[in-house]
């Protein structure tokens, strides 16, 4: 079943400059307890879909068209006070420094306690001891001690994981992971992302994995969104992304052949995808990949293709996919 499903969605910033159309049209959906992958460049739109989801704007930002829902209900136009109770309780969020989203100044055990006593009416003493049993389930060794500390006691791994136990605490139905590992170095990330995929097996809880990175996909995600200025381009299950599906959109080919692979020699250059993704305030006519896509065709500069499906679960927005391994 759908967990969330998020239909035809704009989210602007008004600025001084122009309308930022941060989301431009995106539609996707998460299924009950599978990982959803959204992955795209810097300023693709991940981020602002997820703060959409949240609801978390700021003063000049709002939703002008489309709707997500959430268990069948929209909540899209739910109140801020309304919202509030489904943050970190149905919905929870983990982002890629921890430090910037745990209070300095507090307790493990009071950040942790105090969702607990919010959302799930605990008093301060049940509250500590699910605190405690929450730092176990994410494998922190010496829990009652990292209970009791300060985040800038603990390191960036711990941190992430505090984070991760804090976001679990009230079994949300979809966990929101934006770039949780990039900040982390390589064998802290490996870390990282099997005890998300062990605590995601024991829990059953979906997670909307954001990142930059394919190979993190790969590892993570069930189902991939990839998206490009403001869109959802392509969506399908990982492994027709990856690996099955005849056809592929011609960004997510651009993706895949930018993966560095262990036999790279040193010096070798890697097949980037041309070119920089466009200015928010200047988007192209048509395509807004056309400038940058070695296919495009004036139809593509021209007209702005929709998402179609083009097999079982799997979607393009483009009007001449690209054959897998060879010509279109
Ligand atoms: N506070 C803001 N005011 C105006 N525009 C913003 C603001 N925050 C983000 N944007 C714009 O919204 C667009 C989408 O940004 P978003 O952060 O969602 O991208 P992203 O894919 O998550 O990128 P990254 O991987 O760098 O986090 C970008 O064009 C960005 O410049």
């Amino acid at each position: 079943m759908k967990l969330l499903e998020i239909n035809n969605l704009h989210t602007y910033f008004d600025t001084k400059k122009g309308l930022i159309k941060a989301v431009n049209g995106v539609s996707l959906s998460i299924e009950e307890g599978r990982t959803l992958g959204v992955v795209g460049e810097s300023g693709s739109g991940k981020s602002q879909t997820a703060m959409s989801i949240l609801k978390l704007f700021e003063n000049n930002q709002k939703i002008y068209e489309g709707e997500i829902k959430f268990e069948g209900k929209v909540i899209s136009e739910l109140s801020e006070k309304e919202m509030q109770k489904i943050r970190g309780n149905d919905i929870s969020v983990i982002f890629q420094e921890p430090m910037t989203s745990l209070n300095p100044v507090f307790t493990v055990n009071r950040q942790i306690s105090e969702v607990l006593m919010l959302h799930q009416g605990l008093n301060k003493k049940e509250a500590e001891a699910r605190s405690i049993e929450m730092l176990k389930q994410v494998k922190i060794a010496n829990p009652e001690t990292v209970n009791k500390s300060y985040p800038f006691q603990l390191s960036g791994g711990m941190r992430q994981r505090v984070m991760i136990a804090m976001a679990l605490a009230c079994k949300p139905k979809l966990l929101i992971a934006d770039e949780p590992t990039t900040a982390l170095d390589v064998t802290i990330q490996a870390q990282i992302l099997k005890l998300m995929n062990e605590l995601k097996a024991e829990t059953g809880t979906a997670i909307m994995f954001i990142t930059h990175d394919l190979g993190v996909i790969n590892q993570m995600a069930d189902d991939v969104a990839v998206m490009y200025c403001g869109q959802v381009v392509e969506t399908a299950p990982v492994d027709n992304i990856f690996m099955d599906s005849e056809y592929i959109h011609p960004y997510t080919e651009g993706l895949l052949t930018s993966i560095p692979r262990l036999n790279t020699k040193r010096g070798e250059k890697l097949d980037v995808i041309p070119g920089s993704v466009p200015h928010p305030l200047a988007l192209p006519q048509g395509c807004k990949f056309a400038p940058r896509c070695k296919y495009a065709t004036e139809k593509c500069r021209n007209e702005e293709p929709e998402l179609k499906e083009i097999g079982p679960n799997h979607q393009i927005r483009c009007f001449f996919p690209v054959k897998r391994g060879g010509n279109k």
